[in-house]
């Protein structure tokens, strides 16, 4: 059974978390997206911004608050129900995203979904980390260090007492992708950053740069449950000059300034089918590795298996497993391969074949 993927957006205060997820949900695509929001008392505004936002394919149900503590420090009593229920749900989402409080440790909400009743079910599509760049890059990591601290003093439910740096090192080190916001405000010196953060985080963990976190729906999120049909429409990433040339440098930067991101490509890769998925998956993690791919994403099958295996990967986080029976699917392996414009499209291709 294919399983839900989910996506944790986290970052502190004022990073940006919610200006990128309502963005997403602006242009979902007929993705059906539930929002788990982690709020703490009266700052948390955002569930309010978001209910309500007339954003067509969020209903206020699909908006759901959790406002008892800091979202890791309540795991059990409260996220894990919170999905239970959403799973259950006649009609469940297509994709859930979880925005955690600035001052979540990623890490126990991460470990949540190794709980028997989601294990099987849900999926953690990606982690999202969004920087506040100017602030990072100033070293005071957020840009209002007083509204943190305010924020910390509000929620009696914080049961750890971590420190600004160790919180902020433990968001960059959960990161499969790290979201350099405000990059309007970072100018000239957003290269330097990413290039700085790229080289402080896991290997494979790709650093973009977003203005209002305007970012492309298929470099957020992995495939929604929907879209796998039509996976074979989908050779570009959606964004607006779709018809440019890709390998015209020239309107790429155009592009980064009209938008307030970076420029995206995808392309797709056939392969032979997988011998062994384990392997396949170490080779997948290698390849995103060599080529700073962003995402990869499609479906092979195996040989002497009846059963399609579906393949999900941001930076380092490659998810692999059956979903259902292959039926009449022609044998191989189809994969969608997304990242900065620029791929060697080439090598990455014989890397994959
Ligand atoms: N200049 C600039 N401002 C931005 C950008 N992205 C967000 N902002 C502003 O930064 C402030 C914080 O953004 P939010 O999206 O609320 O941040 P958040 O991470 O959700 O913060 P909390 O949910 O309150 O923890 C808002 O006033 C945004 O309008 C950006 O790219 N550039």
């Amino acid at each position: 059974m294919a399983k839900i993927p989910a996506t944790i957006v986290t970052g502190f205060l004022g990073a940006g978390k919610t200006t990128l997820i309502r963005h997403l949900l602006q242009n979902a695509d007929g993705r059906r997206i539930a929002l788990i929001i982690n709020e703490f008392g009266d700052l948390g505004v955002d569930g309010g911004i978001l209910k309500g936002c007339g954003i067509e394919n969020c209903s206020d149900d699909d908006v759901v608050e959790l406002s008892n503590g800091c979202i890791c420090c309540t795991v059990a009593d409260d996220f894990i129900p919170t999905m239970e229920a959403l799973l259950a749900r006649e009609t469940p989402p297509d994709h859930i995203v979880i925005e955690t409080s600035g001052l979540a440790l990623p890490q126990p909400l991460v470990r949540a979904f190794n709980w028997p009743g989601l294990k099987t079910k849900v999926t953690v599509d990606g982690v999202v980390t969004v920087l506040d760049g100017p602030a990072v890059a100033a070293g005071t990591f957020a840009s209002n260090v007083a509204a943190v601290d305010a924020q910390r003093a509000a929620d009696d439910g914080l049961d750890h007492e971590t420190p600004l740096s160790d919180l902020y090192a433990d968001q960059v080190a959960c990161a499969d992708m790290i979201v350099v916001n405000k990059a309007d405000l970072l100018g000239d010196g957003t290269a330097a950053l990413v290039a700085r953060l790229k080289g402080e985080s896991r290997d494979g963990v790709q650093v973009i740069s977003a203005t209002q976190g305007a970012l492309p729906v298929d470099v957020l999120l992995g495939r929604g449950q929907g879209a796998e049909d039509d996976i074979s429409a989908r050779h570009e990433v959606h964004h607006h000059h779709d018809d440019d040339d890709h390998d015209d440098g020239h309107d790429d930067h155009h592009h980064e300034h009209e938008h307030g991101h970076d420029a995206f490509e995808s392309f797709i890769v056939d392969a032979p089918e997988v011998t062994d998925p384990a392997q396949f998956a170490t080779k997948v993690s290698d390849v995103i590795r060599s080529h700073d791919i962003l995402r990869l994403k499609g479906f092979a099958s195996v040989a002497g298996k009846p059963m399609r295996l579906t393949v999900q990967a941001v930076g380092p986080r490659v998810d692999h497993y059956f979903d259902r029976p292959l039926g009449t699917d022609t044998r191989g392996a189809r994969l969608v391969v997304i990242g900065q414009a620029g791929l060697d499209r080439a090598a990455i291709t014989a890397a994959l074949q």
